[in-house]
């Protein structure tokens, strides 16, 4: 059951580099959590491993991507299994059941067993070792001397890690709520508003805590930037991304729900998301609006502003692990162009000497470097350097003589953080 509906999600992804969220909660009212997890793992397994198992696999099958969907998705599903350390006899017969004739049982029957026979004594280049497609993986290694800690993040994904809703609870209570029901956590080294989850027994989003809104699943890169953004609580911020929601519920957190955010989003469902983290977290000095950020104006100007503008979020893939699949190198300009004309807009929106916060999760330099350039020409600022706001978080970090790509380590993910003053 587990094997055909990974089967059936792993088809349609085939064709648009997207998980169906629908079949994943179709596949809740049918499967026990034992087997949700199960699915979970040989689909996202599958995806993150995708760009190895195909090169395996195209040394087995002659035109390996000229194969039918179905023959492609089975022999794609079997190697995952066989990569993960699943018994060889089971994953053979299980995985030859999901084909439907006779003469396709065959054919994966008998390319299952060689890879059995072969993958084992195989030898991979370095980016097919890290699963990582190639130009992305030359990108990195001729632009970073910390490339393979990004390989590794996107292989070796991280634990949950929550950021601790200081307006209701703080860190050391809610560690104590999640142990007692038996959650394994742990406090992480650079954020001091993050529990890491070990080990958990039950969906976080549906426990009594995170309705409750004593927690928000936010990534601990993602938790670094309203840190060094540094609030007050009689600031006026303009969030121009915000959804779902992260850091401006976070910022407003760091505010003590003081002081005044608008919250902005051009995507209508996105920032419904905003909304119900605002009440679930119990925020009360933050108000949304679905605009896009380079057409929003206003008479009031800002204090502070966030442009976590979107990306093509390479620096995700330990999270999700399509995005490096569905990424091209013509997407990181598109994103450029549209990342400008925020960045152009928010130049209206900004008191003098107010500051603003340039975040991605890319390692892309069109989309981070290039553009802090282009602003360092055509504008009047100043670049702050918060250095040692990341030392003291134990956080390493590449500068780009503009501002800081985080270095992932077991709980970071690749980000790009810039701060500057504006004249
Ligand atoms: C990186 S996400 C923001 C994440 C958010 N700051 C958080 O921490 O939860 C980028 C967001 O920008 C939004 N977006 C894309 N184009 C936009 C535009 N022109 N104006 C405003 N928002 C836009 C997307 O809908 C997406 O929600």
């Amino acid at each position: 059951m587990v094997r055909s509906i990974a089967f059936k999600i792993l088809k349609k992804f085939d064709k648009r580099y997207k998980v169906s969220i629908e079949d994943i909660n179709i596949a809740k009212d049918i499967l026990n959590d034992l087997q949700i997890r199960e699915l979970k793992g040989m689909v996202w397994g599958t995806i993150r491993n995708l760009t190895k198992i195909d090169y395996i696999l195209s040394k087995f099958v002659k035109n390996f991507n000229k194969n039918t969907p179905a023959s492609k998705t089975i022999l794609r599903l079997g190697v995952y299994q066989l990569l993960a350390g699943y018994d060889e006899h089971a994953v053979v017969y299980e995985t030859v059941e999901l084909a439907k004739n006779k003469k396709l049982k065959g054919f994966i029957n008998a390319v299952l067993r060689k890879c059995i026979r072969e993958i084992e004594s195989m030898e991979f280049p370095e980016n097919i070792k890290y699963s990582y497609p190639k130009w992305i993986y030359d990108y990195i290694k001729k632009n970073y001397s910390f490339y393979k800690e990004i390989l590794e993040k996107h292989i070796y994904p991280s634990n949950l890690v929550l950021r601790v809703n200081t307006l209701k609870t703080n860190r050391k209570e809610l560690s104590k709520l999640l142990q007692d029901k038996k959650w394994d956590v742990a406090e992480t080294i650079h954020s001091s508003y993050a529990i890491e989850v070990l080990n958990l027994n039950e969906v976080p989003e549906y426990s009594n805590e995170y309705k409750n809104g004593y927690f928000y699943i936010q990534n601990e890169s993602s938790q670094l930037v309203p840190i060094i953004m540094n609030p007050n609580e009689n600031d006026m911020i303009l969030d121009m991304c915000s959804a779902p929601g992260g850091k401006t519920t976070f910022i407003s957190q760091l505010m003590n729900n003081k002081g005044k955010i608008i919250a902005l989003d051009n995507d209508f469902d996105r920032i419904s998301m905003v909304s119900e983290n605002i009440k679930r977290l119990g925020i009360l000095n933050t108000s949304t609006e679905l605009i896009s950020a380079s057409e929003y104006k206003s008479s009031i100007k800002f204090d502070k502003i966030l442009m976590d503008v979107p990306c093509s979020s390479i620096g995700t893939s330990s999270i999700h692990p399509e995005v490096i699949l569905r990424t091209n190198k013509k997407d990181t300009l598109n994103y450029q162009k549209i990342q400008r004309e925020i960045i152009k807009n928010s130049f209206n929106l900004i008191k003098k000497d107010g500051k603003v916060i340039y975040s991605t999760c890319t390692i892309f330099k069109e989309e981070n470097t290039d553009n802090m350039k282009w602003i360092s020409k055509n504008y009047n600022v100043e670049f702050i350097d918060f250095s040692k706001e990341l030392k003291n978080m134990n956080v390493k970090y590449y500068y780009d003589g503009y501002g800081y790509y985080i270095i992932p380590d077991d709980t970071l993910i690749p980000f790009y953080i810039c701060k500057y003053k504006v004249r």
